[in-house]
């Protein structure tokens, strides 16, 4: 199968336009491949350290030569899809063992769960955690006694955090290891409108809340395909899991098989083997550009917009939002996953999953084949389907027909002919605008602005009846400078009572929204932000706003003259400075990148590339 025109296209610009910085990361990762097993760099009191506590490894640390994982855990009770992680490193620990190395908790990395933040000041840290994870992640790896790393991670910030921090190590082979979702609740469309319900005031808090706990009703990743399950779409189609491994539910015999699995092939693609795959050459050009095209077949989270740009420069990549659009308009739809449709990720892995989506885009060119997978094949072997047979792990082939056909499709017959994400440009700047989740007959606007500088602000309006007949709602001073970037998902349910009352509504803001929000047009991620004096601050009350989401356009309508005279208003972020532990973030918001950048505070110094005003 040969490759599909633009993603060759797209992935020898961005090997162009990264060249310099590719080449100096690869040589300093090959400079770091150590000469034996890693632990026997260090000094005797540094390696009597590593293995005071180790136990029954103790020998084989000590005079052995055999491979040594280093785990990274994100495990917490807090996020339902971290959960299930607990007794992971005492699976792999024993797995390592029996396949003659060995293993150790390197460290663990905090992790957020958007989901109870959703709304509340906690999401104003969220993006800033998963720099947060990546430094956490280098702090666990930087004991250089590992040969090989266990990621262990699902939601949102903590893959992308995780993913940046192993690559400041990308001599080390790295696999992930996942937890999957959670069995199916009550649907995420049935949730979404006892929400809309109680946002009109037609459903008590009590409805609500059991509305909320039967559709988040247990251990496991949230069944809807928000950025925690776009980051396992991501790491599959980057060859950084076993295959198939993505949605497999928890504390089931074949999740703990694949768990086992992961610790057994890492020590077989160490440096000390003759199939060395260390993840700074997994993830390269190719990887990036899968998982942008992955990304857009599938509708996936808004947030890799921004995440993957991150990724991709921990890589020494460049990559941008028109490389993500020309991948989009030339990718099809192949998936329809709550917000994108009525199902959800148990259904899609159903219907036949990632391995259907793979083999898909693999065999129409759209996809790299030729990645160094840590599973030790290429991208077509990422597409296999793991069972068990016993108690005998075994890898099946992908499905060749989807299961059902208004979940998943083929590239024959696509649900839309792009993919689901594009950029919007103007002179209002640039923004993402995920078009799967939107009604084609609502993908264009053209309404009055009404300016918000809070979300609150918004949903006191409409609790006082001020939000009638069509606009755009203009929710600023939101973007990664100003207080972190968060996102504003509170708002789907009011907009999305509006927009079902007849009114025509759409959402312009420098700020995030979450995975999983939808059915409403949302120009987001605008940038230059508000607080770098964007043109989104140059927007007055009743200024006509055209948004059109399939021309890829963001226009403030008002007279040049006028609006070259304007001055940007200043958002007062005084609110966002102090309070559970805001104030520990500033740095953070003085030194992050914009949106279209990567919304980091890691490479500021070096930046992307010459330029270096961070708020570009
Ligand atoms: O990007 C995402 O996917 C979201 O951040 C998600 O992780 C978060 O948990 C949402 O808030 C869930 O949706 P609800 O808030 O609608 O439950
Ligand atoms: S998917 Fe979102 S809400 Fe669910 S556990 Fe992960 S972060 Fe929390």
């Amino acid at each position: 199968m040969s490759l599909h025109p633009v993603t060759e296209r797209v992935t020898a610009r961005i090997a162009e336009r990264s060249a310099k910085l590719r080449s100096a990361y690869l040589a300093r990762i090959d400079a770091a491949r150590p000469s034996g097993p890693a632990r026997k760099d260090l000094g005797c009191g540094n390696l009597a350290h590593g293995f005071a506590a180790s136990g029954a490894d103790k020998p084989q640390l000590k005079a052995g030569h055999a491979g040594h994982i280093g785990i990274v855990t994100a495990y917490n009770d807090m996020l339902s899809a971290h959960q299930p992680m607990e007794h992971y490193p005492t699976l792999i620990r024993m797995a390592a063992r029996n396949a003659g190395g060995s293993a150790q908790v390197a460290g663990g990395v905090p992790a957020m769960c958007d989901g109870v933040t959703q709304g509340r000041a906690g999401m104003e840290l969220s993006l800033f955690s998963r720099d947060v994870v990546a430094q956490s992640t280098a702090i666990a790896l930087s004991h250089e006694m590992f040969d090989a790393a266990l990621l262990l991670g699902v939601c949102d910030k903590i893959v992308p955090g995780l993913l940046i921090g192993a690559l400041a190590f990308g001599h080390v082979p790295t696999i992930f290891v996942p937890a999957g979702p959670m069995p199916s609740g009550l649907p995420n469309k049935e949730k979404a409108a006892v929400r809309q319900r109680f946002a009109e005031g037609k459903a008590t808090k009590e409805e609500l809340l059991e509305a909320e706990s039967a559709s988040y009703h247990g251990a496991g990743t949230c069944t809807f395909y928000g950025t925690a399950n776009s980051n396992q779409m991501l790491v599959e189609v980057m060859g950084l899991h076993m295959p198939g491994t993505a949605f497999v539910n928890p504390n089931t015999p074949l999740r703990d098989a694949l768990t086992v699995a992961a610790a057994e092939q890492a020590l077989r693609i160490t440096h000390l083997t003759n199939d060395y795959r260390p993840i700074g050459r997994v993830v390269d050009e190719k990887a990036i550009v899968n998982a942008m095209v992955g990304l857009a077949a599938t509708g996936g989270s808004t947030n890799h917009a921004i995440h993957l740009v991150a990724i991709a420069r921990a890589a020494g990549l460049i990559i941008d939002w028109d490389d993500l659009d020309e991948l989009s308009r030339h990718t099809p739809l192949l998936v329809r996953v709550y917000p994108n449709g009525s199902a959800d990720v148990n259904h899609f892995h159903a219907a036949g999953g990632l391995g259907f989506v793979i083999r898909e885009l693999v065999e129409a060119g759209l996809m790299h084949r030729d990645l160094l997978c840590v599973h030790g094949g290429d991208l077509l072997r990422q597409a296999k389907v793991p069972e068990l047979d016993g108690t005998k792990l075994i890898w099946s082939e992908a499905p060749t027909q989807s299961g059902d056909t208004t979940i998943l499709r083929g590239v024959q017959e696509p649900f839309d002919a792009e993919g689901g994400l594009r950029r919007l440009q103007g002179n209002l700047g640039r923004a993402v605008v995920k078009v799967s989740a939107v009604a084609p007959e609502h993908r264009r606007i053209e309404a009055r602005a009404k300016v918000f500088e809070t979300q609150d602000a918004l949903l006191a309006a409409f609790k006082a009846g001020q939000l009638e007949g069509d606009f755009v709602a203009v929710v600023r001073g939101q973007g990664p400078r100003a207080n972190g970037m968060p996102e504003l998902h509170k708002l789907t349910p009011t907009l999305s009572v509006l927009q079902d009352r007849g009114q025509r509504v759409a959402l312009l803001t420098d700020g995030r929204m979450s995975g999983a929000s939808g059915k409403v047009l949302a120009a987001i991620h605008v940038s230059p932000e508000a607080a770098c004096g964007g043109a989104i601050a140059m927007l007055r009350e009743g200024d006509v706003i055209a948004i059109d989401a399939e021309a890829g356009t963001m226009q403030a309508l008002v007279d040049e003259a006028e609006w070259s005279a304007r001055e940007p208003a200043q958002p007062d972020l005084a609110a966002s400075a102090h309070g559970t532990g805001r104030e520990l973030f500033a740095t953070m918001r003085r030194t992050t990148t914009s949106a279209e950048r990567g919304a980091c505070a890691l490479f500021a110094d070096a930046s992307f590339g010459d330029d270096k005003d961070l708020c570009a």
